[in-house]
């Protein structure tokens, strides 16, 4: 992206250099026939009409081109920025919501059954203020890495906000939902950074809403019921996950 704008900065000057040569070659013509006072005949005319657009063409060309290639491709950039989070690369709130309530929009996946995990880091404001922000976003950017690792595709995961989570699970059975609950905290149990010379840990509870039965729900209820589980988790003591079936 950084480099397509500096990329843009230079098809701009390119832009600039070829309107300039463009007036001063007009300018050149007009002076050079005034000093002159050419008495020209119309081969001569003509000639000195063409030179200008012959010699430009090619660069007017390429200026274009490249202005179109860079427009289209810094537009492709804006609509990736504009469904990522910035910090995780994972989906951003709006996008995750776009992509999970899509694949509870498709006719075929309306009787299907779902898993649909709500992730919130423990005490993590006590790390922000420990070891600073800076910290703490590292240890957020891990918490992405460990989700995408440990949840790959076809499950969905996104950073709903601040330290909250999110990760969809596409025809999960309660088995498999609980399984990768368990490895999840296991893993964030044991995953260490290193921070001025110090190891900072983190751990994370977790809110499983799971829609038996096939039932037809919304993005919205799955939303709800994992909020309630990861309540229950808090309550708990943290660091485990609590299931809320629906
Ligand atoms: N470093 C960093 N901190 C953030 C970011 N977004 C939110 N926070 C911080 O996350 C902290 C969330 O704190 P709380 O809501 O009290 O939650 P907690 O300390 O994890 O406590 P429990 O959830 O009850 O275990 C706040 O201090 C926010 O400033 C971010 O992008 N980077």
């Amino acid at each position: 992206m950084r480099e397509r704008l500096q990329n843009l900065g230079r098809v701009k000057l390119v832009g600039a250099i070829t309107l300039a040569a463009v007036v001063l070659a007009v300018l050149a013509n007009l002076f050079i026939s005034w000093l002159f006072d050419f008495q020209t005949t119309w081969f001569e005319d003509v000639f000195r009409a063409a030179v200008i657009p012959i010699f430009l063409a090619p660069l007017l060309s390429w200026y274009l081109v490249g202005m179109f290639y860079l427009l289209d491709s810094l537009e492709k950039d804006m609509s990736v920025l504009a469904r990522i989070d910035s910090l995780t690369l994972l989906s951003n709130r709006r996008y995750f919501y776009q992509q999970t309530s899509d694949w509870l929009a498709t006719e075929s996946n309306r009787s299907r059954v779902y898993a649909f995990f709500i992730l919130d880091l423990d005490f993590f404001k006590g790390i922000n203020d420990q070891h600073g922000h800076l910290c703490g976003d590292k240890m957020l950017e891990r918490f992405g890495v460990v989700l995408q690792e440990i949840a790959p595709s076809p499950n969905i995961v996104g950073r709903l906000g601040g330290e909250e989570f999110a990760v969809f699970l596409p025809n999960a059975s309660q088995q498999e939902a609980e399984n990768l609950a368990v490895r999840i905290c296991q893993t964030m149990r044991c995953s260490v950074i290193e921070w001025d010379g110090e190891k900072v840990s983190c751990s994370v509870s977790i809110g499983v809403s799971i829609n038996m039965n096939g039932q037809k729900s919304t993005i919205e209820n799955a939303f709800k019921y994992a909020d309630l589980a990861l309540y229950e988790a808090k309550k708990s003591g943290r660091d485990c996950y609590r299931v809320y079936l629906s």
